[in-house]
C-alpha cells in the first residue's frame, strides 16, 4: 500500500474534494488527480465507471492501490492516521473534539443541504436555487462564527491548521459564490484571510487544478 501513488477523483470546484486536496497539500503527499466533471454530459459522477467507485455518485473518491475510500471526512481522517506528519488534529481529546465539531457543522450541517443534487431537487428555477443555497450557507456559517469566536486564533482552533480549516475555506468559497454577506462573520473572514496566504491552501484552490477551465 505504501508504494502506491494515491489517486484523488475530484472536481475543481467541489468543496468536498477541495477539503481533501488541502489535506494532501498540507501533508505534502504526492497524488494523481483524476477529474470528474460534475456538470458536463449530465455529470460524469453518474457514469458507470465512476459509480463503481462511489455508489452515491459524488466526488471525492480516493484510491490507494486496489482500495477505494469515499466521503471526504473519512478520507481526511484516514490521511491523518496514515500520514501522521504535519498533523491536522490536536492530540488532546477536548480540542480534538472541538475541531471535529467545526468539521461536522460544515460537512454535515451546511454543505449537504446546498449540494448540487439536493438544490436541483429542492428548487426548480435558478433564482430559487440561489436563494435556497444562500439561506442554508448563511445559517451554517452563522453557527460556525459563534463557535470560532470561542476557539479561533489565526486558524479555526488556535494558531495551527486543523481539519476544521481544511473544511472552512471551500465553504467560504461557496458562500461567496452565492453572495452571502461575509461581513456578518468577522471571525470566519479573518481566519479565511490568514489561511488563504498559506501554500497548501493556495495549491488546493480551484484555479490551481488541472481541470480548471481556461474560460471559466
Ligand atoms: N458527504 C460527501 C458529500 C460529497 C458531495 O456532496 N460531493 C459533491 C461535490 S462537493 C458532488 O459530488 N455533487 C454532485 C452531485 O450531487 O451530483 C463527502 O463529504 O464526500
Amino acid at each position: 500500500m505504501a508504494n502506491d501513488t494515491p489517486i484523488l477523483y475530484s472536481y475543481f470546484r467541489s468543496s468536498c474534494s477541495w477539503r481533501v486536496r488541502i489535506v494532501l497539500a498540507h501533508k505534502q503527499i504526492k497524488y494523481e488527480y483524476k477529474a470528474v466533471h460534475l456538470v458536463r454530459d449530465g455529470g460524469e459522477q453518474h457514469q458507470a465507471e465512476f459509480r463503481a467507485l462511489n455508489p452515491l455518485e459524488q466526488v471525492p473518491a480516493f484510491q490507494l492501490g486496489d482500495k477505494v475510500l469515499t466521503q471526504s471526512v473519512a478520507i481526511m481522517e484516514f490521511l491523518e492516521e496514515q500520514y501522521p506528519e504535519h498533523p491536522l488534529l490536536p492530540k488532546d481529546p477536548w480540542p480534538r473534539a472541538k475541531v471535529r465539531e467545526i468539521v461536522e457543522m460544515i460537512c454535515s450541517g451546511t454543505q449537504p443541504i446546498q449540494n448540487l443534487s439536493v438544490m436541483n431537487m429542492a428548487r426548480e428555477d435558478l433564482p430559487e436555487r440561489v436563494r435556497w443555497s444562500h439561506h442554508w450557507i448563511t445559517r451554517g456559517l452563522a453557527g460556525v462564527e459563534v463557535i470560532l469566536q470561542q476557539t479561533a486564533g489565526q486558524c479555526c482552533f488556535g494558531d495551527h491548521v486543523t481539519l476544521a480549516d481544511c473544511c472552512l475555506i471551500p465553504q467560504v468559497y461557496n458562500a461567496n459564490r452565492f453572495s452571502v454577506d461575509m461581513e456578518a462573520f468577522p471571525t470566519i473572514k479573518r481566519v479565511a484571510n490568514h489561511l488563504q496566504g498559506l501554500a497548501a491552501f493556495q495549491a488546493a484552490q480551484p484555479s490551481a487544478q488541472p481541470d480548471y477551465p481556461t474560460d471559466p
